[in-house]
């Protein structure tokens, strides 16, 4: 049907119905409003190519889920029909397309393309923006949209809600009118209930009870069940919309035990799988069903209670801001970002101070399971008969942590140096990735872990396989997607890390500019620092500066003469002295100040920003050594320093001999 030669100023009425018919009306009177032509064909609803891909990775999860419950309808039901269904964002954004377009013209096809803008703003009324703007189901038929280059197709849209009830998006199936239509609504808004259950279920299925009930036995397995979600305590976490429906209720933080009128021991205790009886708030008869949570952490509340729980905010650098230039660490950001969503392992190889910590915690950022901790472990430090208990746990988890490994459960474990692990931790390690499971060797008890594992190493993992130090089996358990960092020698975007780094660590009073004098120091290939030197020489630069440009005089002396033996991730040379120590909270005297050129030494602002410098590096040592009652390898980790430079900050307190 070809569009009206005129625009017109009401959309047609139609036989559906009165609301349907308010509906429309209303969203033709906002698109007056807009100021929208009904003649306009939306061009500028399309973005670039880096936009889509910034959104479908923010939507990855969602995508995903859609995809996994929206395929099954349309292979079974629609492939036959020429019909496009399309995920969009809270927004309107098209986030991705299942189906195909020959129902529409070549040149309409670009508007339907991914990152493309469907709210009523952009393209008027349409099943997708119309959705999205009243929050319902609706079907748009063809003269009922405003703009006249959309009115070759009819849409039906179901809003998408997330476990808070949040609009979360729409889900639309288009096609140009050949479908039977109302069939087609009922199926949309099937499909978008599938979806808020599969987010219900994934979100809380693991670690809380599912619950779902309906009024007939029959049908506890359909989209349309209420679906309720409630933890150890009895308390409603999350419902789906159908549940609020079944019992025109609303459930959120309201007790199971009361909606239900039946005992929380009785509920969890149910046997899997068996329906109840139940008398839902005293006069609705219901069918329930409980799925205990998979993890069996849930069943031990005073244990979890020893997890930590992500409260942080990330401040590092993002996966995009890692990449400044250099090609290859391009090509690692982009590789990284393609498997965010996939859980498959990575394993980053490079020499120490490439940045492989900073780009983990980037890609766990990055990562749906941000919103839980990443756990690191420099297997290099951790004396050899202290790494089992640390990794997994002790025996009897009274006596202490649950291990790093449980900690690091829903979120990311990096694991730095794993050939380092004996023999029989590499062991145990491999059984838990294969099996997800920590076991207590004794007790044969077991604790579900979901953890996606980073490992990293100084040297090729590979070739330690070879020289029989690495398990292969591990080795090829942990090296999903390899990614090698380049050495800050290497790197063609040495001046903008500079920058990068130079933002990162100043203070706001403190000048952005770095002169050409200070940069091309800083990247002069005889300057042999790695990243983490580099960011120390800066801090050092900046202290030395106070509100000033950092000017050349400002570096410490090694970056402009290179000695030998200096150790720039302690800030110490091997000059440094510090005679006089008194007790480990304190340090008093410093007689030897590194980095300060003779006529700097003169000037007290400087010596005395100097010293504070060694001083809180002294401090910082010390209190972590008396924390860690003396245990070197603790304390180092604890510092982020290896043992041979803890050794040596101590003996230049004078703690060690
Ligand atoms: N791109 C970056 N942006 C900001 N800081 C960075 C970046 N790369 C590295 N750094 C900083 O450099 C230091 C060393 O980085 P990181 O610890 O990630 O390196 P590493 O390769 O894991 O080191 P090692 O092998 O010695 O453990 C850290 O202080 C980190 O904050």
């Amino acid at each position: 049907m070809q569009p009206s030669d005129n625009p017109r100023t009401h959309p047609p009425r139609t036989r559906k119905s009165l609301s349907h018919d308010l509906m429309i009306q209303a969203s033709w009177q906002r698109c007056n409003k807009y100021g929208l032509d009904q003649e306009t064909t939306p061009a500028d609803a399309i973005v670039s190519q880096g936009e889509v891909r910034d959104l479908q990775y923010h939507h990855n999860f969602l995508i995903n889920t859609t995809g996994s419950e929206v395929l099954p309808y349309y292979e079974n039901i629609l492939a036959n029909s020429s019909c496009l269904i399309m995920l969009a964002d809270q927004k309107g954004q098209v986030l991705n397309c299942w189906g195909d377009r020959r129902f529409m013209a070549i040149q309409k096809r670009r508007c339907f393309d991914d990152g493309a803008r469907w709210s009523e703003k952009v393209n008027g009324t349409n099943a997708i923006g119309t959705a999205l703007a009243t929050g319902q189901a609706v079907q748009v038929q063809r003269d009922e949209h405003y703009l006249k280059a959309n009115r070759f197709m009819i849409g039906s849209a179901a809003p998408i809600y997330d476990t808070n009830r949040e609009l979360l998006g729409v889900l639309d199936v288009s096609s140009d009118a050949y479908l039977p239509q109302a069939h087609t609504l009922g199926m949309v808004r099937m499909m978008s209930q599938s979806v808020e259950n599969r987010l219900i279920i994934s979100k809380f299925g693991q670690e809380e009870f599912l619950l779902t009930f309906n009024t007939n036995v029959d049908n506890l397995d359909s989209q349309w069940a209420g679906l309720i979600a409630f933890n150890e305590n009895g308390t409603i976490i999350s419902a789906n919309r159908r549940a609020e429906m079944l019992l025109r209720f609303e459930l959120a933080l309201a007790s199971v035990e009361e909606v239900f009128g039946i005992r929380l021991f009785e509920l969890k205790n149910q046997p899997e799988g068996q329906p109840v009886l139940v008398n839902a708030l005293g006069k609705y008869k219901m069918y329930a069903m409980v799925k205990r949570p998979e993890n069996p952490m849930a069943l031990a509340p005073d244990y979890r209670d020893r997890l930590p729980v992500q409260t942080e905010t990330y401040a590092g650098p993002t996966l995009e801001q890692l990449a400044l230039g250099d090609m290859r660490i391009e090509r690692c950001t982009r590789m990284a970002k393609a498997v965010t969503g996939k859980e498959m392992p990575l394993l980053i190889q490079g020499e120490t101070g490439t940045g492989k910590k900073t780009f983990a915690r980037a890609f766990h950022h990055a990562s749906q399971r941000s919103a839980f901790p990443m756990i690191t472990v420099n297997c290099a430090v951790i004396p050899e008969d202290e790494i089992e208990a640390e990794l997994f746990g002790y025996q009897n988890p009274d006596k202490g942590s649950v291990g790093l490994i449980r900690k690091a459960h829903k979120g990311t474990f990096y694991i730095e140096e794993p050939a380092e692990l004996p023999m029989s931790a590499q062991t145990r390690l491999l059984r838990v990735l294969e099996e997800k499971k920590v076991t207590c060797p004794d007790t044969g008890q077991n604790w579900s872990v979901d953890i996606r594992i980073i490992a990293a190493s100084k040297t090729s993992l590979k070739a330690q396989v070879t020289t029989g130090q690495l398990r292969e089996d591990l080795y090829y358990r942990i090296s999903g997607l390899n990614l090698e960092l380049p050495p800050l020698r290497e790197r063609t975007d040495q001046i903008a890390l500079i920058h990068h780094l130079h933002r990162s660590c100043k203070e706001s009073s403190q000048p952005e500019y770095l002169s050409e004098e200070v940069l091309s120091l800083l990247t002069r290939p005889a300057w042999p620092g790695n990243t983490r030197q580099l960011l120390n020489v800066l801090q050092i630069a900046l202290a030395m500066a106070g509100d000033d440009e950092i000017e050349a005089w400002h570096l410490p002396d090694d970056v402009l003469t290179e000695p030998a033996n200096r150790d720039l991730s302690t800030g110490m040379t091997d000059k440094t002295v510090i005679t006089e120590t008194q007790t480990p909270a304190r340090i008093s005297t410093i007689t030897e100040t590194p980095y300060l050129s003779a006529d700097q030494e003169t000037n007290p602002a400087l010596l005395q920003q100097a010293n504070q410098l060694q001083h809180s590096i002294a401090d910082e040592t010390l209190k972590a050594y008396t924390l860690h009652k003396g245990n070197i390898s603790r304390t180092a980790q604890a510092l982020g320093i290896s043992r041979n430079t803890l050794y040596k900050r101590l003996k230049e307190l004078g703690i060690r001999s």
